[in-house]
């Protein structure tokens, strides 16, 4: 499937701002974002719920519309409808006959870990086991292309975990997966592939390993100790700096350097060294967030002096 050149504006907010994406049969991709970065619309305009104000969007190299029409799409979105007074069984058997090939009911059921609820109201389920009534739904066709919005907000670990096993034996079958995030650690484990986005660009492609890198090296920390910050962001290596109370954060590409020269200006209280984890891979990809809310990385110090 592919993106090219998609922008979908809602007024004056520009959603999806010029996307430009290919996926390919048999991969698992992770669309990894903010609140607000411009998931979900770019998975509805996959999907053909919205069509983008310029440029193209192609599923199985036809229009969207059509691809889902013609069954080889199953998606999870973050809300549905409530289908009220079916059970749960007869919700997933009247999703799965809309297909040309589906799979049976109770695989879809088991698949999504809810065999125990077949014969319950649908509409009178927890909100995580309505998000696995829903992946049930998604699997029911046993599409080629499996779109998955937030697809562990309301779950719980034991849920989670269940969930990301079954979806890796579905993908494991040579179908593609694409999956929203804002949980790192999900997509990292995940998807063969990152895909990050940011007020609906895509800023950063690849592999966890290769975001990381992406994001350079190393992180070094240290007490200010009352000291100011003039001049830091200009030691050799330095990519950035993060100030949080007394304690700087500096980005660098070149530690040992960066090191040195903080020694030769006494600044070693504290000091830390640590390599840049996904997380900061994706502080450093995204723009930051309001001061007071600023995540924070566990980063174990490798060296401390
Ligand atoms: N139907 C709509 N009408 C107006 N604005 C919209 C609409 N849908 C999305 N937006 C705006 O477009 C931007 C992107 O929203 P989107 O839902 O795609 O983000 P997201 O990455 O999925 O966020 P979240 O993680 O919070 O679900 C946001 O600023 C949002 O407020």
């Amino acid at each position: 499937m592919a993106f090219d050149g998609a922008v979908k504006t809602f007024g004056r907010v520009r959603a999806v701002d010029g996307v430009d994406l290919e996926i390919r049969r048999g991969e698992t991709v992770a669309l990894l974002g903010r609140n607000g970065a411009g998931k979900s619309t770019t998975l509805s305009l996959l999907l053909g719920l919205n069509d983008p104000d310029t440029g193209t969007v192609r599923l199985f190299g036809q229009a969207p519309g059509r691809a889902v029409a013609a069954g080889q799409v199953g998606a999870m979105l973050q809300e549905g409808r409530q289908v009220p007074r079916v059970t749960v069984r007869e919700l997933v058997a009247f999703v799965a006959q809309t297909y040309p090939a589906p799979m049976s009911v109770d695989r879809a059921l088991g698949l999504a870990g809810i065999a125990e609820l077949a014969d319950r109201r649908a509409d009178r389920l927890s909100g995580g086991q309505t998000q696995r009534v829903r992946f049930a739904v998604a699997l029911a066709g046993d599409p080629a292309l499996l779109v998955l919005d937030e697809p562990t907000a309301a779950l719980d670990v034991e849920a989670r975990h269940a969930f990301w096993t079954s979806m890796r034996s579905y993908a494991r079958r040579g179908h593609t997966v694409l999956f929203s995030t804002h949980y790192l650690e999900e997509a990292d484990l995940h998807a063969d592939r990152i895909v990050v986005i940011d007020h609906g660009r895509i800023v950063a492609d690849g592999t966890g390993e290769e975001l990381r890198r992406a994001a350079g090296g190393s992180l070094v920390s240290f007490d200010l100790a009352g000291g100011g910050t003039d001049g830091l962001t200009e030691l050799p290596g330095v990519l950035s700096l993060e100030v949080r109370g007394d304690r700087a954060r500096l980005r660098t590409d070149d530690s040992d350097a960066t090191v040195i020269a903080l020694a030769s200006l006494g600044a070693v209280r504290g000091l830390e060294v640590a390599p840049a984890s996904l997380d900061d891979a994706f502080l450093a990809l995204t723009s930051p967030l309001p001061a007071a809310t600023t995540a924070t990385t566990a980063t174990t110090a490798q060296e401390t002096f």
